[in-house]
């Protein structure tokens, strides 16, 4: 294998906060630890033992969240874990369960759900009414037709009728699975269609930066073409006129306001949702995680590793396309308030999100990278304009947060704040690599591997490596993994996905390198690997430079060696800013890169473009944008349906078309 390059040379990371010691003292992972003490009799005395067990007793750990949390079984489970292979391990065998009983545990006055739209629209719940509200649209599902293991399907943006129409669903044991309302038709559909749903809930419309969308003509489209629907309701968010033969929320409530709440017990496996890969060819594939599973992680990353529980308000700003929202919704799980918001993080700028967190004194406040990169760049100073003294974490994912984004959080929102960079996935619906109330966060790191997540860094040859950039791998069954995919009868494209690579053990697509310290940084996509000469790199190191640089916007890098092009060249995309030319700044570039990376790292060209074209998740198109440029022909190396900007792709097609090409991939 050749050498994959790490930035920072072990024992010289340095520490950006430390966890108050009262702090930890008060923490639900020391009362975890102290609980497995006096009742087990383990003696755990850190976050590295507690680890080291919770990775190699699964059964002690697994078995142990459930009885700590006081999960809710209708029947006992005979055993833990059965047969802990992967894939086909099988957890909690015999056990039933639902999800939806455990997210409305809380007492009757304690806030559950506070909404904030973009434009003013705001409301809140307790978790008496919350769940009056699921026992009324739970009945209303009963009397459309839903039953158990039926799909019931929504187009909603993230507000409290997606939350409500969800944990209905769950409590009937049907499973639910949401696009955010500006996804394009057939994006939707694709999605939708294969799953045959019964129920579509749907909006009329939504709003985003400052302006109303009409969508009655995406529903009317989906209402056609999906054929195994019943009936659809449709939600007046927007104050569009009723749709023909649809029922609307109101109208369901209101019949149904006297319905008593019921939860359907379900085996460990039975499906709760379905997610989408954020693939960008084919089909996406349907992603479906089971109740216990789900139940069993969220509770260990909600409570343990991020502290939260009653009294606590979780923010996490997504859209219900993102399983973000499935991890917001969650928060439910451990008693806290979850506070959702709909619209553009932008609107009318960069503010608005920590003018919310300090509106509804938020503890918890996740949001992506990017926008950490964006409040930076734009020199926002969260701190200086709002109270933010409730607030103790600040959650980043989606995209690996740079030290430059580390160091903003510290000293414009707080040094006080811990900062938690996590990472995982949609695959199992969780962080695997995160943060945790007793661990230091160590500038640029991921602090820690998440309990019960045997996280490794395989060398080529499947050896685990410290302090060495490898493929991030899990070794052991999670109860989240995916139960199956969606029409995958005989298990060969879940194979295919994760365990292809590396024999029963999960593959997940990242570059990690894990420290001598216990913490990790993540490097990017593993299939988007710069290789310069031997020396790998990933992407996130070169956007770290580039897009650190003043007058740049947003970047793509992309390595066209390897992939059907006979003389491989370094391409870097950039978007800049208005008042900047690229002749301007290329000489500059250069040398950072130089500096910064390797001679060798220095792109052979520099191309400006007006976008970089993104999923509908804002995951930059490495790949497919590489397939292109080595001749795939588009149709093939992505679905336009996929993206957020597919026009974003013409320049990297045109461009395509001059470059030469030996084969396709
Ligand atoms: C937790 C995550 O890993 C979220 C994401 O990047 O999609």
């Amino acid at each position: 294998m050749t050498e994959m390059r790490a930035g920072t040379a072990a024992g010289e990371a340095e520490v950006l906060w430390r966890p108050d010691p009262d702090r930890v003292e008060d923490s639900r992972m020391t009362a975890f630890r102290s609980w497995l003490a006096s009742t087990k009799g383990l003696d755990l005395p850190d976050y590295e033992s507690l680890w080291e067990w919770s990775t190699s007793d699964l059964e002690g750990f697994w078995g142990a969240i459930a009885e700590f949390f006081e999960v809710v079984f209708h029947s006992a489970p005979t055993r833990v874990l059965e047969a802990p292979v992967m894939p086909g391990a099988s957890w909690f065998p015999g056990a039933t369960l639902n999800y939806a009983e455990h997210a409305l545990r809380g007492p009757d006055d304690d806030l559950a759900v506070v909404f904030h739209r973009e434009d003013g629209l705001s409301s809140r719940l307790t978790y008496g009414e919350l769940r009056r509200k699921v026992a009324a649209v739970r009945a209303g599902f009963q009397a459309l037709g839903v039953r158990r293991g039926d799909r019931v399907v929504a187009l909603v943006p993230n507000s409290p009728e997606a939350l409500i129409a969800f944990l209905a669903a769950a409590s009937l044991g049907a499973t639910w699975s949401s696009c955010s309302p500006d996804f394009g038709a057939r994006a939707i559909a694709d999605r939708f269609t294969q799953i045959s749903p019964t129920v579509l809930v749907a909006v009329d419309g939504y709003r985003y930066n400052g302006r109303a969308f009409d969508v009655r003509a995406t529903v009317e489209k989906l209402r056609s073409e999906i054929p195994s629907l019943r009936a659809t309701v449709v939600v007046d968010y927007v104050g569009g006129t009723p749709l023909p033969g649809a029922v609307t929320w109101d109208s369901l409530l209101a019949e149904h306001a006297e319905a008593p709440l019921a939860f359907e017990p379900v085996p460990f496996d039975h499906p709760l949702w379905v997610l989408y890969s954020s693939g960008t060819t084919g089909l996406p594939k349907g992603i479906v995680q089971g109740h216990g599973g789900i139940v069993l992680e969220h509770l260990k990353m909600l409570a343990l590793h991020s502290d939260l529980g009653p009294g606590d308000r979780f923010f996490w700003f997504t859209t219900t396309g993102w399983m973000m929202w499935n991890f917001l919704v969650s928060g439910l799980l451990v008693g806290s308030t979850i506070v959702l918001f709909d619209g553009s993080p932008a609107h009318p700028d960069l503010n608005v999100l920590w003018h919310l967190a300090e509106q509804h004194r938020v503890t918890y406040f996740g949001t992506s990278a990017p926008y950490i990169q964006s409040c930076l760049k734009e020199g926002v100073h969260p701190a200086e304009r709002y109270d933010l003294t409730g607030l103790r974490v600040v959650g980043s994912t989606g995209a690996p947060l740079t030290p430059e984004g580390f160091r903003w959080i510290a000293s414009a929102v707080g040094a006080e704040v811990q900062i938690a960079s996590v990472s995982g996935g949609t695959d199992l619906c969780t962080a695997f690599v995160a943060a945790a109330p007793d661990l230091p966060v160590w500038l640029g790191e991921l602090s820690c591997r998440a309990l019960g997540a045997a996280v490794e860094s395989y060398s080529e040859s499947g050896q685990p490596v410290v302090e060495q950039v490898g493929e991030l791998v899990i070794t052991k069954p999670m109860p989240s993994m995916p139960v199956f995919f969606w029409g995958d009868e005989d298990g060969s494209k879940l194979r295919d996905a994760y365990f292809s690579t590396f024999e029963g053990v999960w593959r997940h697509g990242d570059w990690i390198r894990i420290t001598e310290r216990g913490s990790a940084v993540i490097y990017g996509r593993s299939d988007s690997t710069l290789n310069r000469g031997g020396v790998r790199m990933g992407t996130s190191e070169f956007y770290r430079v580039v897009e650190g640089m003043p007058g740049v916007a947003d970047s793509l890098v992309i390595d066209t060696s390897g992939a059907g092009r006979t003389d491989g060249e370094l391409l870097c995309f950039l978007v800049l800013d208005d008042d900047v030319t690229l002749p301007d700044l290329e000489p500059k570039l250069r040398s950072e890169l130089r500096t910064n990376l390797s001679p060798r790292h220095v792109p052979n060209r520099f191309v400006a473009v007006a976008e970089i074209p993104r999923t509908l998740n804002g995951k930059k198109c490495e790949v497919p944008v590489k397939k292109i440029l080595a001749g795939t022909p588009p149709e093939r190396a992505v679905s336009l349906d996929a993206l957020r900007n597919p026009a974003a792709l013409d320049p990297f097609l045109d461009l395509a078309r001059d470059l030469p090409h030996v084969s396709s991939p």
